[in-house]
């Protein structure tokens, strides 16, 4: 069994890979404050020949998880960001300084579509583009839904979003501080995303697929004006790309991966930017 792991600032998923069938056998997920401890949502480590990490937590919270990982299993894979990869050229001045769940993002995104604007809604959310012919332009970093509601210290970070809520619902102003506040962290989000999307597709003057992962991904969906896709595996199937390891996966096939949604016409997005302008 392949052991995923996809740590976050928030949240530390993981998930098993059957190395025969490429199957995903069960998935997970701890917070990444807390220790791995037995009892705790972890997978058996038992049924583990290797492991594939992405980590943006602090370097003891990686280091500490392979120790711990290098005991009972053979091969441990760090994803790290790098200039070229896959095709792909990071566009960081310091390619290394990029978020390596960004850079699998990307490097899965581009797999899938061949140039892609990726979306990655979790502690922060991130916006990367990369051009038909591999190109990264760089991108976006904002803070995610979660974190914009506690920095307001309202006594609403516990009540989520209904992510089945109609998009709009959630633009309507808000009738109390817990639908205000949610309401006005939603535009906040959405616009930018579809703001940063119409710019940068008019400034390069190409129609890009749009994928969106991340714990608030589907929420962040409903608003979203293009077409797009969501991609809940995204981090892990640039894990994949990096570190391929099952057949399929060697044959260049990702799990999970989405429907690629036909782009909009770019005289359609410029429309758009025009007329988001004029307000
Ligand atoms: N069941 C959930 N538990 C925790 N966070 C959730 C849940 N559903 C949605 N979220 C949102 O997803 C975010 C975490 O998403 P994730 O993509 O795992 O972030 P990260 O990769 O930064 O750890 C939280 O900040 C929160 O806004
Ligand atoms: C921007 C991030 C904090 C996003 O992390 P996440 O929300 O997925 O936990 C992470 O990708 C990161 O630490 N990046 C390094 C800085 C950069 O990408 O420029
Ligand atoms: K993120």
């Amino acid at each position: 069994m392949i052991l995923d792991l996809d740590i976050g600032n928030t949240l530390s998923k993981w998930r098993l890979k059957d190395v025969v069938s490429s199957e995903i056998r069960s998935r997970g997920a701890v917070w990444t404050r807390e220790e791995w401890r037995p009892g705790a949502d972890i997978p058996d480590l038992d049924v583990v020949t290797a492991v594939r990490i992405s980590s943006v937590a602090r370097r003891a919270v990686l280091d500490d998880t392979v120790a711990l990982l290098r005991r009972q299993v053979g091969a441990v894979h760090v994803a790290r960001s790098s200039r070229e990869m896959l095709g792909v050229v990071n566009g960081y001045e310091e390619p290394g300084r990029l978020g390596v769940d960004r850079w699998m993002g990307v490097l899965a995104g581009y797999q899938l579509t061949g140039g892609c604007c990726s979306v990655d809604c979790g502690s922060a959310v991130t916006i990367d583009f990369v051009l038909p012919g591999g190109r990264h332009l760089g991108g976006y970093i904002m803070p995610g839904l979660r974190l914009m509601k506690e920095s307001l210290q309202l006594g609403t970070r516990n009540v989520a979003i209904d992510p089945d809520s109609e998009a709009d619902e959630l633009l309507a102003p808000g009738k109390n501080t817990v639908e205000a506040v949610n309401h006005g962290i939603f535009m906040a989000t959405v616009s930018a995303v579809n703001r940063l999307y119409f710019e940068v597709c008019d400034r390069e003057g190409v129609s890009l697929p749009l994928l969106l992962t991340g714990g608030d991904a589907r929420v962040v969906s409903r608003g979203i004006r293009v077409p797009h896709a969501l991609w809940p595996d995204m981090v892990y199937a640039g894990l994949e790309a990096c570190f391929p390891l099952t057949a399929a996966e060697r044959a260049g096939r990702m799990s999970g991966s989405p429907h690629v949604p036909d782009a909009v016409e770019l005289e359609k997005i410029r429309i758009g930017l025009a007329f988001s302008m004029l307000l």
